[in-house]
């Protein structure tokens, strides 16, 4: 290997062709060629080390030309030096100073990557190629050191220096000569290490390319478990699919299953359900059969029984009868039997005296007849005593009847009586209701405050109610704050007082067991008014026509005691219509909704009757208490039609619910006639507030007009004087509840109130309306409150 290396190494030399050959220059001549006069000594050598790339992948390629014979001339010494700096530098790579062989031998691993990767895209010729060596670089300043002229330098300087030729020649080849053995021996040593080196790089590239085969056998056998388990990977995720294929169609079968099984159960348990019921109706039919027959049984027995018991008593009767016969007859033979016995002593004792002999025998004869005589008057007495047995039998059972049908005449006739007293009673119950109606005063104020409902802003008034543990009469409104001339800000207190305070957490219902008794008046043939006046959102038509609202249960308090008036000889008609008056004119709100504002519909009154009716207009017959429900439920819908999206219709105009009751007794004769009239009054705010224009101010202006009249109206009746004038003709309204407004018909005003500060200011002049009301006293006297 090393020969080969040497070989190499000579080889790749050219051999000086000019210089003169010695002995010793022989030797060195490939060197001396080889080293260039530029060539730097190794010492001084700053070269580059050679890459190992390049060591390890080039000597093929980079193999110097072979020695040629050709004179080396300018160009081809820099072909040459262009060549030697692998060389140089590779020598001098051995001679450089590396701080220590383990980079060195880093480098060489990674030459020999270079060399196994790159090899091949290397461009064939580096020599041309490949950037000039650092040995090539430093070639310039040997030069320019003013080293003497090498004998290739000779050759081609100009003839005429022939003199100086001889002694240049003779010193330059001693000291080249000097120089080309001291270089040619510190190449042999460069040379050596180098190729100890060299011969260590070689073994380290085989160590390495040995485990470079390893690793590339690991790699292919990595790489061969990489595709195994790949393959199990494929394999496993086909299985998985599979798995989860079969998975899903399980899950399927099962949901099918269980569909099925469900269905069957539901099917089964229709079964068993339909079973049972059929068993059921079945038990229930069979029993209800046995049942049935054995009410006829026993009532055929009862029948039985009645009709053997009367045949009984007839036999009885008979036998009493003919026993009676028997005895009356044996006891008029016994009687005649006495007579002959009589008119026997009457002989004997004409006899007796005739025939004194006989007398004995006729004594004895007489003893025997008077035994015999004891003997039958004894049978005969037996005989009266059965017969006076049997005789007063009959006569306790007759008795018995006789007892019986006088009670019970006496029974139908303290009914008769009972039934006389429970009209007179009830006539003295509407009497007096009516008054108990008067003395709490024909016109009566309730007060109702609403609760806080979603959406409502959360300042609330200051509202309390300072008896609601006791009467529940009053109620306190902190109104709004004042300010003095002063600066002092203060709020009064203002206290009202009613017939009745409702507070927020109020029912329907509570409201409606104050004024049942109200309805009941209707009931009674009077003429009744319930108005619910408030601002717009106060509660009114909660009140009026909720579900629970006074208008249903007014309803079916009255169709309750209608029915048990039956009893007592009342039978009712109740008749319902719906009003509303808008702008001061009458709708039927259970008419149709097109014809709104457009039919005319007068009021027309009976003053004598103290009946009032309305042409044209839909009246409802309330046979149900349900009835109402539908009543309303179209209303509200002929309301909505009618309204438009800047004007909820309701608000704006006032309903007027007529419910006439006319009431017959067909025992007594009586006959009465009263009228509910359920009045939700449209919003109350005052027209300053409201900003209203156009239409909108229309309606206000006539709604106010409206809710003046009815206090004007109230106002009037509250004087009191006998004929004295009340303005009902002012409003369509008062002029339709003319007959429900005095008089002696009751009244019964809700005014209702907004919980909330903002509506303060209106709250205040609704409880100022309210308490004007208030004090207004129709028929009775009452209290007086102050506003
Ligand atoms: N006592 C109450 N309890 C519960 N909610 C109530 C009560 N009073 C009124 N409300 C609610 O307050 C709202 C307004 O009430 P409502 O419509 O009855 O007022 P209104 O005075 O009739 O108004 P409008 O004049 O517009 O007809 C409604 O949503 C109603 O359900």
């Amino acid at each position: 290997m090393d020969r080969n290396n040497e070989n190499s190494f000579t080889s790749g030399i050219r051999p000086p062709s000019q210089i003169p050959t010695s002995n010793q220059l022989f030797e060195m001549s490939a060197a001396a060629t080889n080293a260039r006069s530029s060539m730097p000594p190794p010492q001084a050598s700053g070269l580059k080390r050679k890459t190992l790339a390049e060591c390890g992948g080039e000597p093929a390629r980079s193999a110097p030309a072979p020695p040629s014979s050709r004179p080396v001339n300018s160009y081809v010494r820099a072909t040459s030096i262009a060549g030697v700096p692998r060389e140089t530098s590779f020598s001098s790579s051995v001679s450089a100073s590396r701080p220590s062989s383990v980079a060195s031998t880093r480098n060489v691993s990674n030459s020999s990557y270079s060399s196994s990767v790159g090899s091949g895209t290397r461009p064939p010729s580096s020599q041309s190629c490949r950037p000039q060596s650092a040995m090539s670089r430093l070639q310039k300043p040997t030069f320019s050191s003013g080293r003497p002229a090498t004998s290739l330098e000779v050759h081609e300087e100009e003839p005429g220096t022939t003199q100086n030729k001889g002694q240049r020649k003779a010193w330059d080849t001693d000291s080249r000569l000097n120089e080309m053995e001291a270089m040619y021996s510190h190449m042999k040593e460069s040379w050596h290490g180098a190729t100890s080196e060299s011969n260590s790089l070689r073994e380290s590239m085989a160590g390495y390319k040995i485990r470079i085969a390893k690793l590339e056998a690991i790699r292919a056998q990595l790489t061969s478990s990489n595709a195994a388990l790949q393959n199990d990977l494929d394999a496993t995720k086909v299985q998985l699919a599979t798995s989860s294929e079969a998975l899903d169609d399980a899950k399927r079968y099962q949901g099918i299953r269980l569909d099925d099984m469900q269905r069957q159960h539901r099917r089964e348990l229709d079964d068993v359900r339909h079973d049972a019921e059929t068993d059921q109706r079945r038990l229930v039919r069979e029993h209800t059969e046995k049942l049935s027959d054995l009410e006829r049984n026993l009532k055929i027995a009862l029948e039985d029984e009645k009709s053997r018991h009367q045949r009984e008593v007839q036999a009885l009767t008979n036998e009493g009868v003919s026993t009676q016969q028997e005895k009356d007859e044996e006891l008029e033979k016994q009687a005649k039997a006495l007579q002959t016995l009589e008119d026997d002593i009457r002989i004997c004792r004409s006899n007796a005296l005739k025939e004194q002999d006989l007398n004995h025998e006729l004594r004895t004869k007489i003893s025997q007849l008077t035994s015999n005589i004891v003997n039958l008057e004894n049978s005969v007495q037996r005989l009266e005593g059965h017969i006076h047995f049997l005789e007063s039998d009959n006569k306790s059972q007759s008795q018995a009847f006789a007892d019986l049908e006088a009670r019970m005449q006496n029974a139908l006739r303290s009914a008769a009586e009972a039934n006389d007293k429970l009209r007179t009673e009830e006539t003295l119950r509407r009497k007096l209701h009516n008054q108990v109606q008067e003395l709490k005063g024909n016109i009566r104020v309730f007060c109702r405050v609403r609760p806080l409902i979603e959406g409502d802003a959360a300042d609330t008034a200051r509202i309390a109610y300072p008896d609601d543990e006791t009467d529940s009469k009053e109620v306190e409104v902190m109104g709004p704050e004042e300010k003095s001339s002063l600066g002092n800000v203060t709020t009064r207190k203002h206290p009202f007082a009613f017939d009745r305070v409702f507070g927020p957490k109020s029912k329907n219902q509570d409201v409606f067991d104050e004024i049942s008794q109200l309805v009941q008046s209707a009931l009674d043939g009077y003429n009744v008014c319930i108005f619910c006046y408030g601002q717009t959102g106060s509660g009114k038509t909660f009140t009026m026509s909720a579900s629970d609202g006074m208008i249903p249960l007014a309803v079916n308090q009255i169709y309750d005691t209608a029915k048990s008036l039956e009893e007592k000889g009342w039978k009712y008609n109740m008749e319902g219509s719906f009003i509303e008056v808008y702008n001061e004119v009458l709708n039927d709100l259970l008419g149709k909704a097109d014809e709104f504002d457009k039919k005319k519909h007068e009021i027309k009154h009976d003053m004598q009757k103290g009946k009032t009716t309305i042409t044209d207009v839909t009246t409802v017959k309330l046979d149900s208490p349900g009835k109402v429900d539908s009543i309303l439920r179209r209303a509200a819908a002929n309301r909505s039609v009618a309204s438009t999206k800047a004007n909820e219709r309701s608000s704006r105009s006032h309903s007027v619910f007529i419910l006439k009751l006319i009431g017959e007794n067909c025992i007594t004769g009586e006959k009465s006639e009263g009228t509910l009239n359920l009045v939700d009054l449209a919003g109350s705010e005052r027209l300053a507030h409201s900003g209203a224009t156009g239409e909108r101010l229309k309606e206000t202006q006539s709604i106010n007009k409206s809710l003046s009249c009815l206090g004007d109206v109230i106002g009037a009746l509250g004087q009191g004087k006998e004929g004295g004038h009340v303005p009902y003709r002012n409003s369509k309204l008062t002029y339709l509840l003319q007959n429900s407004l005095g008089g002696n018909s009751k009244t019964l005003m809700f005014v209702m109130i907004s919980p909330l500060q903002a509506h303060l200011s209106e709250t205040l002049t609704s409880l100022k309306f309210a308490t004007k009301v208030h004090n207004t006293h129709i028929g009775t006297a009452k209290k007086q409150t102050k506003i």
